[in-house]
C-alpha cells in the first residue's frame, strides 16, 4: 500500500492562499494538514476557523486538523461542522483522552492523537483500539521548519509493534521535519502518513517534489 502525503498549509503563502490549496488539490497529495495553535498549549498562534473555511472551501481532499490547542474538546463540534476529516488532540492536552476521542468520533471524524516528542508511546495503550491514527511529534511542537529529533525513529518502531498486537491497520503519521532524505526510513520504521511543511514549501517546484515524496521505489508498507 502506499503512503499518505500531507503537506501542511502553516508553510503555505497566506497571502497566496487559494493558489496554494489549488497546487496541493491537482498533486499526489492525499491530504490537506492543518495546524491550530492557540498561544497557550504552544508557543505560537496560527489560525483558526476563519482559515480554515476557507481552505475548506476550495481544498478536494480530506482535512487533517492537528489541534495544539488546551480544551480541545470545546471546539471540536465547530471544527467538524468546517470539514474536518480526521482532528488529531494532544495526549498532553487532554485529561478525558477517551472523552475526547469519544467526542470526534460522535461528530463523524476520524480520531487521532499527537504525542510529544518527550512523551512515551505506552502511554496510549490502552486507548490505542479505539483511534484511527497516532500522530508522532518529531519537533516540539510551534513552527514549521525545524529538525527532525532523531529519536522518533525509535517511537515509530515502538508503536508499529504496540498496533500489530492491538490495532494493525492504525495510521502512523510523522510530523516535523519530514523530507525527502529521511522518508525513506521513515516508512521503513513503520510510519504510513508524512506532514510536511517546509520540505514541500520551500521547493523549487512543490508539485514535483509532493511526487517525489508519495512515490518511493524502494519502500512500500504492508499493513
Ligand atoms: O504541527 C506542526 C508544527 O507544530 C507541523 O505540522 C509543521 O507545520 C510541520 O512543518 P515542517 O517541519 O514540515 O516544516
Ligand atoms: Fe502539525
Amino acid at each position: 500500500m502506499k503512503h499518505i502525503i500531507a503537506p501542511s498549509i502553516l508553510s503555505a503563502d497566506f497571502a497566496n492562499l487559494q493558489r496554494d490549496i489549488e497546487m496541493i488539490n491537482n498533486s499526489e497529495a492525499d491530504w490537506f494538514h492543518i495546524d491550530v495553535m492557540d498561544g497557550v498549549f504552544v508557543p505560537n498562534i496560527s489560525f483558526g476557523f476563519p482559515v480554515m473555511k476557507a481552505v475548506n472551501k476550495y481544498a478536494k481532499k480530506p482535512l487533517d486538523v492537528h489541534l495544539m490547542i488546551v480544551n480541545p474538546d470545546q471546539y471540536i463540534e465547530e471544527f467538524a461542522k468546517n470539514g474536518a476529516a480526521i482532528i488529531t488532540v494532544h495526549y498532553e492536552a487532554c485529561t478525558h483522552l477517551h472523552r475526547t476521542i469519544q467526542l470526534i468520533k460522535s461528530h463523524g471524524c476520524k480520531a487521532s492523537v499527537a504525542l510529544n516528542p518527550h512523551t512515551p508511546v505506552i502511554l496510549l495503550k490502552d486507548i490505542l483500539a479505539d483511534l484511527d491514527m497516532v500522530l508522532i511529534m518529531s519537533v516540539n511542537p510551534g513552527f514549521g521548519g525545524q529538525q527532525f529529533i532523531e529519536q522518533s525513529f525509535n517511537k515509530i518502531t515502538e508503536l508499529r509493534n504496540m498496533a500489530n498486537e492491538i490495532h494493525p491497520d492504525l495510521i502512523i503519521e510523522v510530523d516535523g521535519g519530514v523530507s525527502i532524505s529521511n522518508i525513506d526510513a521513515l516508512i521503513t520504521a513503520g510510519a504510513t502518513a508524512f506532514v510536511a511543511g517546509n520540505a514541500i514549501f520551500a521547493a523549487a517546484d512543490q508539485t514535483q517534489m509532493i511526487a517525489d515524496m508519495k512515490n518511493r521505489p524502494e519502500v512500500s508498507y504492508q499493513i
